[in-house]
C-alpha cells in the first residue's frame, strides 16, 4: 500500500504545486482507487483535503501517509446513501477543517449481473449507491455555498454512458441520472458561483474491479484501442481539471477518459453471452 501511495505522490503532474492553496477539498471515496488518486493529486498541489467512505481504516491509511508527506487531510467516515449522515458529515467537516471549496464525487460501485435477473433489492442498493449518495452530498455542499454566499467547483465521477453496458443496466441508469441532475443544476447553480461538471471513466485499474467475474476480467484488455486499463491518476488529474480555476468556463459537461472506448472496445462485465461469440 505504501508502494501505491508513494508511487502517486511521486507522478508528474501538469499542475503547480501551490494551485489549491488556501482550498478545502471533499473527496467522497477518497479510500481507494479513483477518489484515493484524486485525493493525494489534490494535497500534492496544497489542498487540506477531507477524504469519506464507509471504512475508516481504508481512509486512515491515506491520511496517514499523506500526513507524513506533510500534507494536510482528514478522513471522516460515512455511509453516503444516509442522507442524515451525509448532514452530520458536513457538520463535522466545517467545525474541525472548514467549508470544502471543492467537491470530488468518486463513491460508488455496483455487482454484474444481467439486467434480466436484477432483483428488485438489487437495483434498488445499486440505484441509492450512485445517485442517491451523489445528489445527497452534491445538494448539501450546493446549500452550504448559497447560505455562505461562496461558490464552488462539483465534480462525479460516473461511467461511460453512450453505448450503454451490458452488465451493469442498474449502474447505467443511476449515473444517467446523475448527468440528468448534473445538466439542470448547471444551470439552477451558475447564479451561485457553483459549477458542476462529470467525468466519465473507461476502465481503469482499481480495487474496484475485484468484484467482476474472471471471464470478464480475461477480457478487459479490449475494452478500449489502447487494449489497457487507465490508471487511477490518469482519472484524478481530469477531476483535478475540471476542478480548477483553468476550468472555470466549464459547467454542465461530462469529460469522458476512456482510452477511446467509447468509439472502440467491448465490455461485457457480466462475462460475454454465446450470441456475442464469434463467429
Ligand atoms: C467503457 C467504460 C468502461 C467502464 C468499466 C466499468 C467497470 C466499473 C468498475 C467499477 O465501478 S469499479 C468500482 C466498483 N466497486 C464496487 O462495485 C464495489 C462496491 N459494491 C458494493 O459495495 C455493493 O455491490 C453494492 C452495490 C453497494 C450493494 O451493496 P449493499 O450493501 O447495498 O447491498 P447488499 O446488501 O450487498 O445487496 C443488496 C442486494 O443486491 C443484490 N446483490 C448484491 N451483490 C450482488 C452480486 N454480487 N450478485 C448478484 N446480486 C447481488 C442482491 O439482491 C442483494 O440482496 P440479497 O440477495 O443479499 O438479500
Ligand atoms: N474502476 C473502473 O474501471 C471504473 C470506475 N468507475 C466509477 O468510479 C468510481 C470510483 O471507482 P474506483 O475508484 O474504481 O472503485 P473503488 O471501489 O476503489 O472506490 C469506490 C469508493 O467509494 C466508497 N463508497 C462506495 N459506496 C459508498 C457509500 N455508500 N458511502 C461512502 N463511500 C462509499 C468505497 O469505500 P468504502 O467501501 O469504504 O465505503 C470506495 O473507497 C465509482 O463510482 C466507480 O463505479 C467508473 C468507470 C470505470
Amino acid at each position: 500500500m505504501s508502494e501505491l501511495l508513494e508511487s502517486l505522490w511521486q507522478h508528474d503532474t501538469a499542475f503547480r504545486s501551490d494551485l489549491f492553496a488556501g482550498k478545502v477539498a471533499l473527496v467522497c471515496g477518497g479510500g481507494s482507487g479513483i477518489g484515493r488518486a484524486t485525493a493525494v493529486l489534490f494535497a500534492r498541489l496544497g489542498a487540506t483535503v477531507v477524504i469519506t467512505g464507509r471504512t475508516q481504516e481504508k481512509l486512515d491509511a491515506v491520511v496517514d501517509f499523506a500526513v507524513k508527506k506533510g500534507a494536510r487531510m482528514h478522513g471522516f467516515a460515512a455511509q453516503l446513501r444516509e442522507h442524515e449522515q451525509v448532514v452530520t458529515l458536513f457538520e463535522k467537516i466545517e467545525a474541525e477543517v472548514g467549508v470544502p471549496d471543492l467537491l470530488v464525487n468518486s463513491a460508488g460501485g455496483q455487482f454484474p449481473q444481467d439486467a434480466i435477473d436484477l432483483s428488485p433489492k438489487g437495483w434498488n442498493a445499486v440505484i441509492t449507491n450512485n445517485l442517491n449518495n451523489t445528489w445527497f452530498v452534491m445538494q448539501r455542499a450546493a446549500q452550504r455555498w448559497r447560505d455562505l454566499k461562496r461558490g464552488g467547483s462539483i465534480v462525479n465521477v460516473i461511467v461511460v454512458l453512450e453505448r450503454g453496458m451490458p452488465g451493469v443496466a442498474h449502474t447505467q441508469a443511476a449515473r444517467a441520472g446523475i448527468v440528468g441532475a448534473m445538466r439542470t443544476v448547471a444551470v439552477e447553480w451558475a447564479p451561485l458561483g457553483i459549477r458542476v461538471n462529470c467525468v466519465a471513466p473507461g476502465l481503469t485499474a482499481s480495487e474496484g474491479l475485484d468484484v467482476y467475474p474472471p471471464e470478464a476480467v480475461a477480457e478487459f484488455p479490449l475494452a478500449n484501442p489502447f487494449k489497457r486499463p487507465g490508471t487511477p491518476m490518469e482519472i484524478a488529474e481530469s477531476c483535478v481539471f475540471l476542478s480548477a480555476p483553468a476550468a472555470s468556463f466549464i459547467t454542465g459537461e461530462t469529460l469522458t477518459v476512456d482510452g477511446g472506448g467509447k468509439l472502440w472496445g467491448e465490455l461485457w462485465l457480466a462475462g460475454r453471452p454465446e450470441w456475442y461469440r464469434t463467429p
